[in-house]
């Protein structure tokens, strides 16, 4: 039999990374708010922007909305684990709040672009876990951003103009999900991350084992 190395029992848990990505108006905040909801053991990576709050959007909650002056500052003094330009306004992940709940052995949820999660990815973080969804067909995106109800007919058109762009990004992703009946979507997006969490748990999970072995 083969024995597990003698360092296991000290393993400590550190959390994963789920990002979600999609065209704008896929439903990937919708998703997760559910899975933030049912699960206690992930928390939402809240990003800065410089885009105007929309009806019954919180800050510090939806977003830090600030200014483009202050998020120049921010990318000048490296606050930033990723940003860029979507659309016509800036979005960045605060780099503070995520190490620090990665490193309490929390998971972290981002809902980010193809552009921030290529430079996630390029720094081949190993708790990363990529999920690009999809809406069911381009009509039904129109119609779910039009249905949302929360941005211009204007805004909705430079959206949908640019939907084919960001979905030729999906195979830069691990898992593909077809949003189209919204709890199944929710469902397998849990999956997923149950799926993860056990592979990269397998140490902790030994560790455990081997400490009730020895009686700790
Ligand atoms: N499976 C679904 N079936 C029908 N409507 C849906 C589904 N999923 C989400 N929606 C609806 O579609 C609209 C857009 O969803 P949501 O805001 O979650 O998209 P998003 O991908 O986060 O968009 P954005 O990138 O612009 O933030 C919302 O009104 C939401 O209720
Ligand atoms: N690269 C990043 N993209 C982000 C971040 N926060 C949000 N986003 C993406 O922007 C668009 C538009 O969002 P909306 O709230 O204005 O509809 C969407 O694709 C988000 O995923 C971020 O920190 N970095």
């Amino acid at each position: 039999m083969t024995h597990p190395p003698a360092n296991l029992p000290n393993v400590q848990r550190r959390g994963l990374m789920l990002v979600l990505s999609s065209p704008s108006g896929a439903g990937k905040s919708t998703i997760a708010r559910a899975v933030l909801e049912r699960d206690p053991d992930i928390a939402m990576s809240v990003s800065a922007t410089t885009r105007s709050p929309r009806p019954g959007e919180v800050d510090g909650k939806d977003y830090h909305f600030v200014s483009v002056a202050t998020f120049q500052q921010m990318v000048g003094a490296g606050q930033f684990l990723e940003h860029a330009k979507v659309f016509d306004n800036y979005y960045g992940t605060p780099k503070q709040p995520v190490e620090d709940a990665l490193a309490s052995g929390r998971d972290v949820l981002f809902d980010i672009d193809w552009q921030g999660t290529q430079q996630l990815g390029q720094n081949a973080r190993d708790d990363l876990v990529t999920v690009f969804i999809l809406p069911p067909s381009l009509a039904e995106l129109e119609r779910r951003l039009h249905t949302r109800a929360q941005d211009s007919a204007e805004v909705v058109a430079k959206r949908m103009a640019k939907a084919g762009d960001e979905m030729s990004h999906w195979f830069e992703y691990e898992y593909i999900v077809l949003n189209a009946e919204v709890d199944r979507s929710i469902a397998r997006v849990q999956s997923i991350l149950d799926s993860e969490r056990l592979k990269r748990n397998r140490q902790v999970g030994m560790a455990a084992f081997v400490n009730a072995l020895r009686g700790q």
